[in-house]
């Protein structure tokens, strides 16, 4: 069994990975973290979890994580830097949900993220753990960096296009929503209900950190410089994301071979969901579950190639996507403990 620890067990990204760890058949929850809660049984919090989780909150300097095999940090930016050094010297393995370690230079980051890095040695070494397009490298890692949820439906988009070299890298745009747990379950003003719901806004537009991830790492898979217009939106749901990205042809080519890029490129890739050319996913057809899907559109047959790209942002765009990377590196079928269908209606 492989002993985990979680750090920020209160947050949503943290309670779902205790939902799909709490059933994960390798698994044994080792030791969960909260500054606040330390000693509160994880179930008085999470009534969800009673009878499946009979862990306590510890807070973080009471929890002896060098005991597990691998630690998950659902942090804010800044927490798995300063702790993940320690960790990889005792021999845990380090998830990072957040983006300390997703950046590989450190000046970027710092000027997206306005803190210091603190542990700029382990940049090189860490590994983006965008499962599809990095496989290989993250089953020997120590240390992950867990993408983004918006750049996992960019990267997913795009590179089956850039790498066919058939759209023009330089002038990429995407258009985001988002469910408001993306914002985190931590009190905001924006994220109150009365400011919430029955409202729709962009956020971030005059430059948002996900638009230098998602560039960054299409570059280094492709060797393209890119040029990103990303926009995000908080849209009222609870849970989900949803891409419209916009590209533009280069090259002669048809419908049905644009499809089958994408087709081939995930063939073996089981979270990816290839949908029928001209499909309408919607973000319920992910709700709680791992998948990804995308459908192709080419309006009017021109020279623009839209992409359709739906997530559940906890799931595929954190928590499941991270649960993914464990099971690569500890040796496990890619899916273990990542079965569930979304939730319908
Ligand atoms: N929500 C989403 O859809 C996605 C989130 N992410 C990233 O995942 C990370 C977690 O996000 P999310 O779960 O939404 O955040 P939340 O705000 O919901 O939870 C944050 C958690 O971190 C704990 N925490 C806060 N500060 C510290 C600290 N200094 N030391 C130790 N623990 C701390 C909090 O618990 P306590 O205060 O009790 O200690 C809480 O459990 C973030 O970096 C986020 O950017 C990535 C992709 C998608
Ligand atoms: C709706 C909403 O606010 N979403 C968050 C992004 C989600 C996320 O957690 O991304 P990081 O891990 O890179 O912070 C935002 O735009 O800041």
């Amino acid at each position: 069994m492989i002993k985990v620890g979680i750090v920020g067990g209160t947050g949503y990204t943290g309670v779902e990975l205790l939902r799909l760890l709490a059933v994960h058949p390798q698994v044994e929850l080792t030791a969960i973290t909260s500054r606040k809660e330390d000693g509160l049984p994880v179930a008085d919090m999470f009534p969800s979890l009673r009878g499946r989780v009979n862990l306590a909150f510890s807070a973080p300097d009471k929890a002896d994580l060098t005991k597990c095999d691998v630690v998950f940090f659902a942090t804010p930016h800044g927490v798995a830097m300063a702790q993940a050094p320690e960790l990889l010297k005792a021999g845990v393995k380090v998830i990072d949900l957040a983006a300390d370690f997703r950046i590989k230079d450190a000046s970027v980051f710092e000027k997206w993220y306005k803190i210091p890095h603190t542990a700029p040695e382990l940049l090189e070494e860490a590994v983006y753990g965008l499962v599809e397009l990095n496989r290989e490298q993250i089953k020997g890692a120590r240390l992950i960096a867990n993408p983004g949820c918006y750049p996992t439906t960019m990267q997913l988009g795009y590179y089956p296009l850039l790498k066919a070299g058939v759209i023009d890298a330089g002038n990429l745009i995407a258009d985001s929503k988002s469910g408001v747990s993306g914002a985190g379950r931590k009190a905001e003003i924006g994220t109150l209900f009365s400011e919430a719901s029955d409202n729709f806004k962009a956020y971030g537009v005059a430059g948002h950190r996900h638009t230098p991830e998602t560039s960054a790492q299409l570059q280094r898979y492709t060797g393209q410089k890119v040029g990103l217009i990303f926009t995000p939106h908080l849209v009222p749901m609870i849970r989900g994301m949803f891409s419209t990205l916009y590209a533009k042809l280069t090259r002669d080519i048809d419908n049905a071979a644009l499809q089958a890029l994408f087709e081939a490129e995930y063939k073996d890739s089981q979270f990816v969901d290839v949908m029928p050319f001209g499909s309408l996913p919607e973000t319920r057809s992910t709700r709680g579950s791992n998948m990804l899907r995308i459908a192709l559109h080419r309006p009017e047959n021109g020279d623009t190639v839209v992409i359709l790209v739906v997530q559940d942002n906890l799931v595929k765009g954190a928590s499941g996507q991270a649960v993914q990377c464990m099971n690569l590196m500890f040796g496990l079928p890619e899916e273990t403990g990542l079965q569930q269908i979304a939730l319908l209606p």
